[in-house]
């Protein structure tokens, strides 16, 4: 488990803004929206203008991303015309798969809510369950499937604190507004259909890829794409009163065969002459969701500053 300051009292998270106060000019001190990079997503905040990075280990309480294609820094910045909309963005997350506590895993939003964030659009990479969800597609979640939380894994475990709610309901976790503005800035930035879907995000610990028999059993309780993030921030925005929007970004299909073949069949066959057609052995890679991330960020990107621009004139 994580070796950082599990202080998470909102003195401890506020002292950091103390810290902020010095590196930031006061325009970027006050961001609107946050930000958060899945895997291989970090360009995401590579057009901020007036861009000032700050590494988390200059910061109080935060871990290190030890996960190839996450920086461990927060990125701040403006986007849009005119003032520009103040922005706040993870360039790398924490998962609990790389032994980081669930409070460390959120502690960046609990900061990002200290500095008055409103809005927060979650990233991720995700292996599709859904052949109506190809590779590259991105997806806008309504709704998840967390059997980690079910089974007794949640950030939000521990004694009551008077200024969050004891009982979270979940049912509008994922804000309709800003469902409505994902599609909205496609249609501005003239995306075609195929580009957006929408659907239910699975999570699970990790690091693992799923077994076949796994990606079945997602698929059949409703889930159409899974990934070893997200859920955990997305409660703990929402316990701090954000508003949340996710988009999952497709980088691998889940290996789902209908069936399997069997070997005794395939030996017998052989012994007998008459060899099956080999089956095609599939593997998903963390290289392959880089590579696709990196493929399709430019996109990502510019539908995530659309509707931080939408954002702002919406005020
Ligand atoms: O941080 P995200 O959820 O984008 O990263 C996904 C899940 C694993 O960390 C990794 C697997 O390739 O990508
Ligand atoms: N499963 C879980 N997490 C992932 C996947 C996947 O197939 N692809 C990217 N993150």
């Amino acid at each position: 488990m994580s070796t950082v300051h599990e202080d998470t009292s909102l003195e401890f998270i506020a002292s950091n803004l103390d810290i902020l106060a010095t590196i930031l000019p006061e325009r970027l001190l006050k961001p609107q929206v946050g930000i958060v990079c899945g895997s291989g997503l970090s360009t995401l905040a590579a057009s901020f203008r007036e861009r000032i990075e700050v590494p988390y280990s200059s910061l109080k309480g935060f871990g290190i991303s030890t996960v190839h294609g996450h920086k461990s820094a927060l990125a701040f910045g403006l986007v849009g015309p005119g003032d520009g909309v103040p922005v706040v963005a993870m360039l790398g997350r924490f998962h609990a798969y790389e032994g980081h506590s669930l409070s460390t895993v959120v502690y960046p939003v609990r900061v990002m809510a200290r500095l008055g964030v409103k809005d927060i659009i979650i990233t991720n990479a995700a292996g599709s369950l859904d052949p109506a969800l190809p590779v590259g597609t991105i997806v806008s979640i309504r709704d998840h499937l967390a059997l980690p939380n079910l089974t007794g894994f949640n950030p939000l475990l521990g004694p009551a604190k008077p200024q969050y709610p004891r009982f979270l309901p979940l049912s509008t976790a994922y804000s309709h507004s800003l469902r409505r503005t994902v599609f909205l800035a496609a249609h501005e930035l003239g995306l075609p259909s195929s580009t957006l879907g929408e659907g239910t995000y699975a999570w699970v610990s990790g690091p693992t890829y799923e077994s076949p028999a796994e990606g079945r059993f997602l698929r059949a309780a409703g889930a159409s794409v899974v990934g070893m993030s997200t859920v955990p921030e997305v409660l703990a925005a929402k316990e701090e009163g954000i508003e949340v929007c996710v988009l999952s970004l497709v980088t691998n299909f889940v290996v789902v065969p209908d069936g399997y073949r069997s070997v005794r069949e395939e030996v017998e066959a052989e012994l007998a002459g008459r060899p099956l057609p080999p089956v095609p052995q599939v593997e998903v890679s963390h290289e392959e969701v880089l590579a696709i991330g990196k493929e399709k960020g430019e996109v990502m990107r510019s539908l995530v500053e659309k509707m931080i621009e939408l954002l702002g004139k919406s005020g």
